[in-house]
């Protein structure tokens, strides 16, 4: 229902704050969901490097709120209300975009997300970034989660296709465990899962290791080559030379060597023999979601857990 918006294309800058002189200054960005977690972090990121960003999210004092944060870091920050699951605010936020900005869009981050598929299955034009999860390769959390995540991570695929002849990319990034705010308030609980959600918060990365994501593939000269292709975090983390905003290097979820010591903790000091860098290899990945293949032996899901 969009209206088409402008192609990537070289811009020229825009004054203010440090927008003059970042690497991605006089660039317009867009953050669907940012008044809070990974998408406020891309916002704060985008922001760094010097670009226009406009955030979007369904209450106004928390996004007003955010893009007062997000406007000190240097960049402009455009708060605009808009439930992503409802097609004419969608419609009137392109409107508006169209107006303010002559139609340029040279990154959309799609990150809305509230556990309905719907907030979370749109797209436009330029570098388009899905944010999304390994609940995409297999069962995680809920049913509705999987089915979210799966479509989010074809639906940048088919995109980057159709959209290959515009020179616009499309990638999904998927995220380790990020210290949101709600999954820090999570780990305040109880129970079993809590018990594990804790542990694991030792290796999380902030929201921002997502923005830093997202400026490095927006600076990319070689951006088409990755186009379609879903992009973890800590492998991004290595190709762009970034550590995390606390200066900790970006946890590696699919290092043989954490997984190893996070199943068998025990035999930790052995692990810690395998270089770190040593990752599972991406084909045999997707043959552990493959559609033909025996799903592993889960008699029962478990209980439906919340979703991160
Ligand atoms: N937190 C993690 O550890 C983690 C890990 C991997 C992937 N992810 C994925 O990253 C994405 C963002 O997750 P998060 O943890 O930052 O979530 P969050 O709940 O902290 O933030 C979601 C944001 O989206 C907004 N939002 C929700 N529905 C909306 C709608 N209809 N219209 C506009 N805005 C809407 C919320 O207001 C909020 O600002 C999700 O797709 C999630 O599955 C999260």
């Amino acid at each position: 229902a969009a209206p088409p918006l402008g192609r990537l294309r070289p811009a020229p800058s825009r004054g203010g704050g440090m927008s003059g002189g970042g690497r991605l200054a006089g660039r317009v960005c867009l953050v669907t969901g940012a008044s809070r977690g990974i998408g406020k972090g891309i916002a704060l990121q985008l922001s760094e490097a010097g670009a226009t960003v406009y955030i979007t999210g369904r209450q106004r004092e928390p996004l007003v709120r955010a893009a007062a944060e997000v406007s000190a870091r240097g960049g402009r920050c455009v708060p605009v209300v808009c439930d992503s699951s409802r097609e004419e605010e969608v419609a009137a936020l392109f409107e508006r975009l169209q107006q303010a900005d002559g139609g340029r869009l040279d990154v959309l981050v799609t990150n809305a997300f509230s556990g309905i598929n719907n907030a979370g299955l749109r797209a436009g034009r330029g570098l388009i970034v899905v944010i999304s999860s390994p609940g995409g390769l297999r069962y995680m959390f809920n049913v509705p989660y999987g089915v979210g995540k799966a479509a989010c991570d074809r639906l940048a695929a088919d995109c980057a296709l159709e959209l290959r002849p515009y020179g616009v990319a499309c990638v999904t990034l998927w995220p380790g465990l990020v210290r949101t705010e709600a999954v820090l308030k999570e780990a305040e609980g109880s129970g079993p899962w809590v018990v594990q959600l804790q542990k694991m918060i030792g290796n999380s990365e902030s929201p921002e290791v997502s923005g830093k994501c997202v400026v490095g593939l927006a600076s990319d000269p070689a951006i088409m080559c990755h186009s379609g292709k879903v992009l973890l975090t800590p492998d991004l983390a290595r190709r762009y030379r970034f550590r995390d905003v606390d200066g900790r290097p970006v946890y590696n979820y699919v290092s043989v060597r954490n997984i190893l010591v996070m199943l068998m903790p025990r035999l930790t000091c052995l692990f810690r023999l395998i270089p770190e860098c040593v990752s599972i290899p991406k084909w045999a990945l997707t043959l552990y979601s493959s559609k033909f293949s025996v799903y592993p032996p889960l008699q029962t899901a478990p209980k439906p857990g919340k979703n991160i």
